[in-house]
C-alpha cells in the first residue's frame, strides 16, 4: 500500500516540476518579447523625434570674425553672420568647413562630417611636396619672381599688410612643354610649407561632364581647408580659351566651369593662405578675362633653357649618376640646342640604359652624345606628326 502512495506522490511531484519548467520557459519567452517590444518602441520614438524635429540648414564657413562670430554661406542662398553654440569646439570652425545652422539660421549647432567629393579625391594632393629650387636648372629669374609673389605672401602676409600692397592672387606660367612649370609650382609649395593640389583642367571638361563648375567650387573649398595651400591648374587653356561661339552644350559646360573659376578667384582675399598657379603652353588662345587684375595678373614666361640653363640641367641629372671623368657639359649643352628640361632628363636616362645594355656601370660621353641623337630623332618625329595632324584636322 505504501508503495502505491509513493508512486502517486512521485507522479504528482514530477508533474509539478514539469509545470514549473513550463512556466519558467514562458516567463523567459515573455521577457524576450518585452525586450523586443521595448526596442521597437524606442525605434519608433526615435523615428518620431526625427520627424518632428525642425530641419537644420546646411552652410559653409567663409570666415571667422574677430569677435568670434562666423560668416557662412547658407545652402539656401545668402551669406549670414551667425553665432556658434557653446557645445561646439571653436577650433573646428574654419573656412570651408560644412556646418548645420538652427532653423532660424542664427547659430551653428553642428559641424558636419567633411564629405569630400570622390572627384576631388582623384586630384593629386601632395601634403608635403619635396621638390626644391636647387633641383631646377636655369630658371633663376622665374624662381626669384615666384618667391616674391607666392612664397613670401604665404609665409609672411604681415609684410604686405603693413606696407599696404596686395600680392597677386594668381600666377600664370607659360611656355613650351617640359620646361619645368609643374616643377616650379611644386618647388614653391615645398619651400612655402604649403599643400600642393594638382589638377589638370582638360580633365574637368572631359571626365566630369556637367560637373565642372561644382568641381571648381569643391576644389577651392578643399584648398581653404588645407591651407596654406597652392592650387596648380595645368593646361588652363582647356577651360580658359577664348570662345567665339558657345553653341554646343560641351562649350557651354566649359564656359560655366570658367565662370566658376573666375568667381572663385574674385571671391578670395589675396592675403588668404591659398595661392593659385596656372600653366599653359598656349597663352595666345587664353580668354583675356582670366588675365584681368585680381585674377592671373602675374604672368611668368618659362622658356626653353638657354646654353647655361641646359648645362645646369645636365649637371643636376649627371651629378646623381655614375659617369666617366671626361664628360664635357658644354659640348652636351651645345648639341642639345632646342631641348627642354624634360628632353635633357630623357637624354640622361637613355644614356644610362645604353651603358646598362653594354654591361657597363658608368655612363660615357659617347652614351650621352648618342642619346642626344636618339632623343632628337624622337623629337623631330613628334614634331612632324604634330604638323601633319594640324594640317589634316
Ligand atoms: N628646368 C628644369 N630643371 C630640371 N629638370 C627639369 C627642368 N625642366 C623640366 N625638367 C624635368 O622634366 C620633367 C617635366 O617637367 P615639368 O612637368 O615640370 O614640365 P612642364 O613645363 O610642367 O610641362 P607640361 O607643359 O608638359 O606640363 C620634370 O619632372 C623634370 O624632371
Amino acid at each position: 500500500m505504501s508503495g502505491d502512495f509513493d508512486t502517486i506522490r512521485d507522479a504528482s511531484s514530477s508533474d509539478e516540476v514539469q509545470l514549473v519548467r513550463l512556466l519558467e520557459e514562458k516567463i523567459k519567452s515573455l521577457q524576450i518579447e518585452i525586450e523586443n517590444l521595448r526596442k521597437e518602441l524606442n525605434y519608433y520614438k526615435a523615428e518620431m523625434e526625427k520627424m518632428l524635429s525642425p530641419p537644420l540648414i546646411e552652410a559653409v564657413v567663409l570666415d571667422v570674425l574677430p569677435d568670434g562670430r562666423v560668416l557662412v554661406r547658407s545652402s539656401s542662398g545668402p551669406n549670414l553672420v551667425v553665432n556658434v553654440a557653446s557645445h561646439i569646439d571653436q577650433k573646428l570652425i574654419k573656412p570651408g568647413v560644412s556646418v548645420a545652422l538652427n532653423q532660424r539660421g542664427s547659430t551653428i549647432l553642428e559641424v558636419l562630417p567633411q564629405k569630400e567629393d570622390p572627384i576631388v579625391k582623384t586630384m593629386e594632393i601632395v601634403e608635403k611636396p619635396n621638390v626644391t629650387y636647387s633641383e631646377i636648372g636655369g630658371l633663376e629669374e622665374q624662381i626669384k619672381e615666384l618667391r616674391e609673389v607666392v612664397e613670401l605672401p604665404l609665409k609672411k602676409p604681415e609684410i604686405f599688410r603693413e606696407i599696404g600692397v596686395e600680392p597677386p592672387k594668381g600666377v600664370l606660367l607659360y611656355g613650351p612643354p617640359g620646361t619645368g612649370k609643374t616643377m616650379l609650382a611644386k618647388a614653391v609649395a615645398t619651400e612655402s610649407n604649403a599643400v600642393f593640389i594638382h589638377v589638370v583642367a582638360s580633365e574637368f571638361a572631359q571626365k566630369f561632364v556637367g560637373e565642372g563648375a561644382r568641381i571648381v567650387r569643391e576644389l577651392f573649398e578643399m584648398a581653404k581647408r588645407k591651407a596654406p595651400s597652392i592650387i596648380f591648374i595645368d593646361e588652363i587653356d582647356a577651360i580658359g580659351a577664348k570662345r567665339i561661339d558657345i553653341g554646343t552644350s560641351g562649350e557651354r559646360e566649359i564656359q560655366r566651369t570658367l565662370m566658376q573659376l573666375l568667381a572663385e578667384l574674385d571671391g578670395f582675399n589675396p592675403l588668404d593662405n591659398v595661392k593659385i598657379i596656372a600653366a599653359t603652353n598656349r597663352i595666345d588662345i587664353l580668354d583675356p578675362a582670366l588675365l584681368r587684375p585680381g585674377r592671373f595678373d602675374r604672368i611668368i614666361e618659362v622658356p626653353l633653357p638657354d646654353f647655361r640653363g641646359r648645362t645646369e640641367i645636365f649637371n643636376i641629372y649627371l651629378k646623381k649618376m655614375k659617369i666617366e671623368d671626361n664628360i664635357n657639359l658644354e659640348l652636351l649643352s651645345q648639341l642639345s640646342e632646342g631641348f627642354s628640361g624634360a628632353d635633357i632628363k630623357n637624354v640622361c636616362v637613355e644614356a644610362a640604359y645604353m651603358a646598362i645594355r653594354d654591361g657597363r656601370n658608368k655612363v660615357t660621353m659617347k652614351d650621352l652624345v648618342d642619346a642626344i641623337t636618339k632623343i632628337n630623332v624622337k623629337r623631330n618625329n613628334m614634331e612632324s606628326m604634330k604638323e601633319r595632324r594640324e594640317k589634316y584636322s
